[in-house]
């Protein structure tokens, strides 16, 4: 048998440095490029005041998917929990189902956040000190805590999969005491946003958003509650009613600078979504509003004053939670009026958060009563204003001006 060998000439000088010097220009001809990009991306921004935004908001989309996966999973909790234990409740005590499922909605939600960005910061609505003593509390929210799973596998340990323990569950809990405010990445979560609403069988919410430097970049709102189809619209009257019928749940984001959409809650992956916006009023008069269904909450008075004033002459809207802002969002509506009832109120983010995005990404603007924007960098509350005013952004001075009038500001 012939074998043949190949055999490897040792290289001569001059092809090592023929290499040496080939390999050297690729380096300078790859640094070179990489400079003029980076230049380029700055000159661009100046000229283009979108594109360091677009470049900016490009990185938060994996926050987007991960707040939408768990808030979609944290609202499996929130309904089991309604139709095991809440369907006839109206008190709102510290055993109540509205308390279980805050509970275990934030459990669930800052572990997501917890495996995924465990650097950030959570400012949350609850904190576990009080579950802690109550050791039955705590077994009957870990008994439910540990069932709840996304049914496709994947998408679950994305989030985690399973809390490891009762006690880490406690643990998990006390995660969002952050402070808030004006630096850093911090998340603001109201597991069970509406708890009224909640407890009626009305809309209530279940509302996650990422704050970064003080200015909110991403928010997931899960209404369970809320019907698929955009046109439908709820009133405090037929609200429980149509949400025991025809709802099948609606899960809203949006990322700053890149839109809002929403799609069907299911209890697997995510859904297929769409873009939403708020619908074209061209006369103001012909508005619709929407405003809480509490009276304790936001002062239903001054509400009708201000639409009677703008010349609006539908009935309100009322819903509980930030289901209003995604109302309003996808053109269900298309004003919301929250003014004060007392004067020293001051209103959590974590009520607003997302839905001021989800709305500003819809086509419309938000602010206080006096016109400013919601100011999220001052901790835990909205320190810096006082109630809240979102509609169409065309129309937003209008708005706020029938709102100062009525309110002698
Ligand atoms: N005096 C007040 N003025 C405005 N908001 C209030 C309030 N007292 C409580 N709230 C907030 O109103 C939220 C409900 O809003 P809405 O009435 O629009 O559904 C409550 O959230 P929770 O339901 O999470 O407790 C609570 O944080």
């Amino acid at each position: 048998m012939k074998h043949t060998t190949a055999h490897r000439t040792d290289p001569s000088p001059r092809s090592y440095l023929f290499r040496f010097v080939s390999r050297l220009l690729i380096c300078s001809t790859l640094i070179l490029a990489l400079s003029v990009a980076l230049k380029s991306r700055s000159r661009l921004s100046l000229l283009l005041p979108h594109f360091s935004t677009k470049v900016e908001t490009m990185a938060y989309q994996q926050e987007r998917f991960i707040a939408e996966l768990a808030v979609q999973r944290a609202c499996l909790l929130t309904q089991k929990v309604f139709f095991e234990k809440a369907k006839g409740t109206v008190s709102k005590d510290d055993k109540s189902p509205v308390t279980i499922g805050d509970f275990g909605a934030q459990a669930l939600i800052i572990s997501a956040i917890r495996k995924n960005f465990p650097n950030d910061e959570i400012v949350a609505e609850e904190e576990a000190s009080s579950l802690r003593e109550d050791k039955d509390l705590s077994a009957e929210i870990w008994r439910l805590v540990k069932d709840i799973k996304l049914d496709d596998e994947e998408s679950d340990n994305i989030l985690g999969g399973p809390l490891a323990s009762e006690q880490s569950m406690l643990d998990i809990i006390d995660n969002g005491n952050s402070a808030g405010g004006a630096s850093g990445r911090i998340w603001a979560l109201d597991p069970i946003d509406g708890t009224k609403g909640f407890l009626r069988g009305g809309q209530y919410a279940v509302c996650l958003g990422l704050m970064v430097d003080g200015d909110v970049k991403v928010g997931a709102i899960g209404t369970p509650n809320l019907p698929v189809d955009d046109a439908a619209s709820l009133d405090a009257s037929t609200g429980a009613q149509q949400a025991a019928t025809t709802a099948n749940g609606v899960l809203f984001s949006a990322v700053l600078g890149e839109g809002a959409t929403s799609r069907p809650l299911t209890s697997s992956t995510l859904a297929a979504s769409k873009p939403i916006s708020m619908r074209p009023v061209s006369n103001i008069s012909d508005a619709v509003f929407c405003e809480g269904v509490e009276a304790a909450h936001s002062a239903q008075g001054d509400n009708a004053a201000v639409a009677q004033l703008l010349g609006i002459t539908a009935p309100s809207v009322r819903l509980d939670s930030q289901a209003k802002y995604c109302s309003i969002a996808r053109g269900a509506g298309d004003i919301y009026l929250r003014l004060p009832v007392k004067k020293d109120y001051q209103e959590k983010i974590w009520d607003h958060a997302a839905g001021d995005l989800l709305v500003r990404e819809a086509g419309g603007q938000v602010t206080d009563i006096y016109g400013n924007r919601l100011d999220f960098s001052k901790g835990r509350t909205l320190a810096a204003n006082k109630g809240v005013v979102a509609s169409p952004k065309a129309h937003q001075d209008a708005v706020v001006g029938a709102v100062k009038s009525v309110l002698k500001l």
